[in-house]
């Protein structure tokens, strides 16, 4: 196969950042998706309908006038202890926010202002069970007893299942899923219950962290993992079950706060998203398969209509940049000066 065409993607889990970094790196996204469901781990975080819609605001802003002004960010709500149920109807009513976001505090990046005890959002999650207001969520314990491999098993069993019990009819995606267990765990639950992967869980194992030495661009939350989970996670991307979607959790950080005595969680992918997706379907013999991940069940789960507009991917050998601009910084993305095989026309 030398071309593949399909409906154009949505990518349901991205980190824009805001003005200047903003700027640099909407554009790699813009090009290859028709939307994307922005995550509101900003500081200070997006906890209101009116942060959201500002916010949403400035990326339409950075948006006009470009090639991509066709792009339609979907925008999401940080929830806290604090968050009101009347927020959350607020949020509906906008039309604008197509998700509350679950952040344990403490879990990963900007997330020290997220949820210290979940029982404190009963009021707010009761609310989105009943408006039909979907939960996404980073499914890490936060305990620093657990080890780090674990945190997202662990997760699932004190957190989300008591949780899927409690409010049976709430709308859950389960971000950025990297084990066997999340996949089982997802596949047997309601129809409620979906799951997010990123192009880098399905690409890299944990042994990817210590190639050579030690590799911060490799770090991201959940961390990765064991080549079988990773294994488990591809088999259902690539499984045609409509549960599991397209989700890059593309993280830029600048350079010098990834390469650091204490770098920062997150990989950058979005200058080559569906290309790297592609690369991952093909190995496992599957492009047949990629449409319908990439560009249908996400916006099935979000009930919101699929795109009707389409890109083409041809195959044909390409380096990606060493590095990127990103405000005044840099930034590095995944496969910096690789070679990749497939490239959006
Ligand atoms: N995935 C990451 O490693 N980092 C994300 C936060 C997140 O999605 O957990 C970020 O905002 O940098
Ligand atoms: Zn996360
Ligand atoms: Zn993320």
């Amino acid at each position: 196969m030398t071309s593949i065409t399909i409906t154009r993607p949505d990518d349901w889990h991205l980190h824009l950042r805001d003005n200047e970094q903003l700027r640099s790196v909407l554009p790699h996204t813009a090009k290859q998706f028709a939307r994307a469901i922005i995550m509101p781990n900003l500081r200070p975080p997006i906890v209101t309908t009116d942060m959201a819609l500002t916010y949403r605001a400035r990326i339409q802003a950075a948006l006009s006038g470009t090639l991509h002004s066709g792009f339609k960010p979907l925008m999401t709500l940080y929830l806290t202890d604090n968050t009101l149920p009347s927020e959350i109807i607020r949020a509906k009513e906008s039309e604008a926010v197509q998700g509350i976001k679950l952040y344990p505090a403490g879990a990963t990046t900007n997330s020290d202002g997220g949820v210290t005890d979940i029982t404190k959002c009963y009021a707010a999650l009761e609310t989105m069970e009943q408006i039909n207001m979907p939960l996404l969520v980073h499914g890490e314990v936060t305990d620093a007893n657990v080890d780090v491999f674990d945190k997202e098993k662990i997760f699932i069993d004190k957190i989300l299942a008591p949780l899927i019990q409690r409010f049976p009819n709430l709308r859950i995606i389960l971000e950025h899923i990297t084990t066997s267990d999340a996949v089982t765990f997802v596949k047997e639950a309601s129809k409620y219950i979906a799951a997010t992967i990123t192009a880098h869980h399905l690409l890299l194992n944990r042994n990817a962290l210590f190639q050579g030495g030690i590799r911060p661009h490799h770090f991201c939350l959940p961390v990765l993992k064991r080549e079988i989970h990773r294994q488990a996670v591809l088999n259902a991307a690539i499984s045609g079950n409509p549960k599991f979607f397209l989700g890059t959790d593309s993280a830029p950080h600048a350079q010098g706060n990834k390469e650091s005595n204490c770098g920062c969680a997150g990989i950058f992918t979005a200058h080559a998203a569906i290309e790297l997706y592609a690369t991952v379907f093909e190995q496992a013999d599957a492009l047949d398969k990629l449409e319908a991940f990439a560009s249908f069940y996400g916006a099935d789960f979000y009930q919101l209509p699929r795109n009707n507009s389409y890109i083409t991917l041809k195959k044909e050998h390409w380096i990606v940049p060493e590095e990127f601009e990103f405000a005044n910084e840099k930034l590095i993305p995944l496969f910096a000066g690789e070679n990749l095989t497939w490239k959006i026309r």
